[in-house]
């Protein structure tokens, strides 16, 4: 360690996800947490819930998460950062709410949020800016002081996320046979959402049909794609393809990644490796979507198939986060660090601004321009 790295002005980090069941007995309210008021069809949610109990009603994101928690702790003592990192969901426990008090009930003033999403959109970016409006209601109405909560920048397009990206497509690629190795497609995959949703993603003055959500994966996928076309040699067509598509009947985001394998056996493509490069962790939409139900696809198509790891807690992807927390703690002290980022669109916002990934019911959120809070 050369010197300290500075978190001032914060005082904590706080590590937001998704959550999800532990066992049988979870998969039921979870499921409940996660659509409540949201018009999700009754066989929708069995389908799901079917998909959780195949996997003994638990899924993997808690502990990936607590393993993301250690990594960045031990990350974070190693390299002089000192940050206290806590850990609160969505829609399981630990809730977000209840973690929020614990560090309120610590002293902690200034908190910034690591979301376990990348990306701009709706679910990614407000709906966890609305989850962090609830848990400061309610320790307004506890009588509880608020402490200021700001959140990190998308980091979709940081190097120390798109390396270890393609990192791991560089591994996927050694494990299909290696007569197919190079004419090998890449289908980098990421969440279906409402088409509606996509559109209007990001900032008010956006990025055009697709909004910034599109925008920001099609970027991803290109520079992950350069990077393996640098280190083999080889350049492989490449396509953005979506996954985990739920309901209502209104047009969600295509083509779907089983449709797109169909399509390229079809074309006569010799392989193909699915590169999950919406998600941050093999999750339960990574190991059923992909890994059961798409790899099976693939086997009655013939065709061969590897899927790429996503950068879960990798050191790299560790580090970055470090780097992204002092960027953020030398900017709110007034500096201007430097700000790494791949690719065409540059680092994004620091502050969402006011109509960022517009709300679909009229709610609070917190860590942006519109935050009723401060
Ligand atoms: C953009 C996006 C991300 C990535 C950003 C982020 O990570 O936040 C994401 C992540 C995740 N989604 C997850 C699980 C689910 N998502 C659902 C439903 C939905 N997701 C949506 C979008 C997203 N989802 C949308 C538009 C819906 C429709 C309902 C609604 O508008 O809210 C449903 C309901 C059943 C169904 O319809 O599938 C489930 C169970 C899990 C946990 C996996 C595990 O347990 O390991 C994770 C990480
Ligand atoms: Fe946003």
């Amino acid at each position: 360690m050369d010197r300290a790295l500075d978190p001032a002005p914060y005082d904590a980090l706080l590590l937001l996800s998704f959550g999800g069941p532990e066992g049988p007995e979870d998969v039921l309210p979870f499921l409940e947490n996660v659509t409540r008021g949201r018009g999700i069809p009754r066989e929708r949610l069995e389908e799901v819930g079917a998909h959780y109990r195949l996997f003994g009603g638990v899924s993997p994101i808690n502990e990936q998460n607590r393993t993301l928690l250690a990594a960045l702790r031990e990350d974070f003592a190693r390299n002089g950062l000192d940050l206290p990192v806590y850990w609160g969901n969505r829609n399981w426990a630990p809730y977000v709410t209840d973690t929020l008090r614990e560090m309120a009930r610590d002293g902690r003033r200034r908190v910034l949020v690591l979301a376990t999403s990348a990306y701009a959109s709706y679910s990614g970016c407000r709906q966890y800016r609305e989850d962090l409006a609830v848990a400061l209601a309610a320790l307004r109405e506890e009588g509880l002081p608020l402490p200021r909560v700001d959140k990190l920048r998308h980091y979709y397009n940081h190097p120390g996320f798109l390396d270890t990206v393609a990192e791991g497509v560089l591994a996927a690629l050694e494990e299909l046979p290696a007569e197919v190795r190079d004419g090998a497609h890449l289908a980098f995959t990421t969440h279906s959402i409402p088409t509606a949703a996509a559109d209007t993603s990001g900032p008010p003055a956006g990025h055009g049909p697709g909004g910034a959500y599109v925008a920001q994966h099609l970027e991803a996928a290109r520079r992950v794609a350069a990077a393996v076309a640098g280190a083999t040699g080889v350049e492989r067509p490449w396509a953005l393809v979506y996954q985990s598509r739920s309901g209502p009947p209104i047009p969600w985001l295509e083509p779907d990644i089983v449709d797109h394998l169909t399509a390229l056996s079809e074309r006569g493509a010799p392989a193909v490796v699915m590169v999950p490069v919406g998600f941050v962790s093999d999750h339960m939409e990574v190991l059923y979507d992909l890994d059961t139900e798409a790899l099976a696809a693939a086997k009655d198509l013939g065709l061969p198939a590897a899927r790429s790891a996503t950068v879960g807690a990798h050191p790299r992807f560790v580090a970055a986060i470090r780097g992204l927390v002092a960027e953020r703690a030398a900017a709110e002290r007034g500096g201007d660090p430097p700000r790494p980022a791949l690719g065409a669109l540059g680092p994004s916002h620091d502050l969402c601004p006011v109509g960022c990934c517009p709300a679909r019911a009229a709610k609070p959120a917190a860590a942006g321009a519109d935050s009723p809070f401060h």
